[in-house]
This record gives structure tokens, sequence and C-alpha cells, in this order.
């Protein structure tokens, strides 16, 4: 469960996020919608202790993330959108770094690994150089480091960027899967046809204010019934020409 209590952030003068309040409870798939610039990495970095709110507070799984920042930690895999990731290390060495940091149990890390690697149809890959991995694999093995901890909480900032139709949909399907088993995830899109096709209920960001919320079919309703600028926005929202290749692969 994510919760995002009256959450104001500032960088000097310029107020990227406005007093905005969610609740995601266990399970749920949560697109977190938005233009550039409206305030969704920003919202994104708070949440997993990257930034400090001015006001406000957000918890992961009850845990405050500025008081009990490594309870928190433990708890929450963040996928950012510009990773970092060693390039003189191969996929398993990454991963098994990773699984240092979070101290997942010795005798556990080469099944898990194995196992993720698998499902991102990494396996080939694993004992390659990062350096020799195209855009789409260092986002699924980005991906995959993320998991690692088995958090309940997946925090993920414009996870279809980069990736081809197939990456897509493999990740749309790991996704629903977690899902299913009751993990949260936290999904920033600037694409709505990227959040109807995959979340279950749907935040709309605008200029660092929440302007409507609910399901896909809620906001659709709301767009056309009320006298809301939300018809321009999904306008504005509508299938990125780039994001046009991957909708339509999702969409099978
Ligand atoms: N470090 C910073 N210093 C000053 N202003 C910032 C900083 N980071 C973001 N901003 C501003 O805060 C606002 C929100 O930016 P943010 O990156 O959170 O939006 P976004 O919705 O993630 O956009 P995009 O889809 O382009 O990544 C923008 O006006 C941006 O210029």
């Amino acid at each position: 469960m994510i919760e995002i209590i009256n959450l104001t952030k500032r960088y000097g003068n310029i107020t990227a996020v406005t007093d905005i309040s969610l609740t995601i409870p266990n399970g749920q798939l949560f697109g977190f919608l938005g233009p550039n610039g409206a305030g969704k990495t920003t919202t994104i970095k708070t949440l997993v202790g990257l930034l400090k709110p001015t006001l406000g507070t957000v918890k992961i799984e009850g845990f405050d993330v500025q008081k009990q920042p490594l309870e928190a930690k433990r708890v929450v895999g963040f996928i950012p959108d510009k990773p970092f990731i060693y390039e003189k290390l191969t996929g398993r060495e990454f991963l098994q770094f990773i699984a240092g940091l979070y101290q997942v149990e010795q005798r556990d890390v080469e099944e898990r690994i194995t196992q993720l690697l698998d499902m991102f149809e990494l396996s080939d890959w694993g004992d390659e150089l990062v350096e020799s991995y195209s855009h789409g694999m260092r986002q699924k093995l980005v991906m995959s480091a993320a998991l690692i901890h088995q958090p309940q909480v997946i925090v993920v900032d414009e996870p279809m960027v980069g990736l081809d139709p197939k990456g897509a949909r493999l990740v749309k399907k790991i996704f629903r899967e977690l899902c299913d088993k009751g993990t949260t995830i936290f999904m920033s899109t600037h694409t709505l046809e990227i959040a109807e096709q995959m979340c279950d209920h749907i935040a709309i960001i605008q200029k660092g204010q929440i302007i409507a919320q609910g399901t896909i079919e809620g906001l659709h309703r709301l767009a056309q019934t009320t006298k809301t600028n939300l018809e321009d926005i999904f306008l504005e929202l509508t299938g990125g020409y780039e994001m046009k290749e991957v909708i339509e692969f999702l969409k099978n």
C-alpha cells in the first residue's frame, strides 16, 4: 500500500507538486498520467526517498519514507526512467551486486537471479557484459534488479519508453502477474493509451495537481459529461506518436 498525504514539492520558486493526496491499495496497478513537466518524476522521487517533500508525508507499507527510510526502502523496488548500470559487469554480476545491497539471503540469490533472467527473457545474456546490451535489454535488467528482493511495492517511471513491442508486452504481463499476487505498482506514463492498456486505476496530474482520478471508464465518462478540461488533456495525452507501435501490440 502507498499513501501520499498532502504532498507539496518546491524547487526554489518553482512548485512542481501542489498538495497531492493518493492512496493506492495492495494489488493495484496504478497509473500516474500526465504531460511532460506535470510533476510525475518529482512525485516518484519523493515516493522512493530520493527527494525530501517540502510539505506532506509519503508512506510505503505504513513506513514513513522520511522517518523510516530503511524500512521503507526494504519493501520498495524502484525502476527509474534513466537507470545507471555498471557497464563492465555482466547482467548476472549486476544482479548479484544489487542482491548484496538488499541483503538478500545468500542461499536464495542464484535461484532468484536465474528466475528473473528467465522471466525477462535475458537467460542467454546473463553472462555477457552490460555494455553489449541494447537499450531494451538494459531496461529489462534494471527491472529484474528492482525485483530481486521481492518488494511489496514497485515504483516505476515511464516503463514502456524505449521498449520494443515484444518487450512492452512482456513487461505488461509481468506487471499484471505481480499485481495478481498482491504487489502494488505505481507507474508513471505520459501516454493515455498505455495507462488504458495496463492500469486498474489512474490519476491525472497536470501542473503539479491531481485534476481527476478513477478507472479509465470513469475518466472517459467524466471527460464527456462535465465541463472540465479533461477532454483537452486527453487529446494531449493520447498516443504519443513514438508509442503507436507499442500500443498496437499491447492491444492484442
Ligand atoms: N531539479 C529541479 N530543479 C528545478 N526545477 C525542477 C527540477 N526538477 C524538475 N523541475 C521542474 O518541476 C516541474 C515538474 O517536473 P517533473 O520532472 O517532475 O515532471 P514530469 O511529469 O516527470 O515530466 P516528464 O514527463 O517530462 O519527465 C517542471 O516544471 C520541471 O521543470
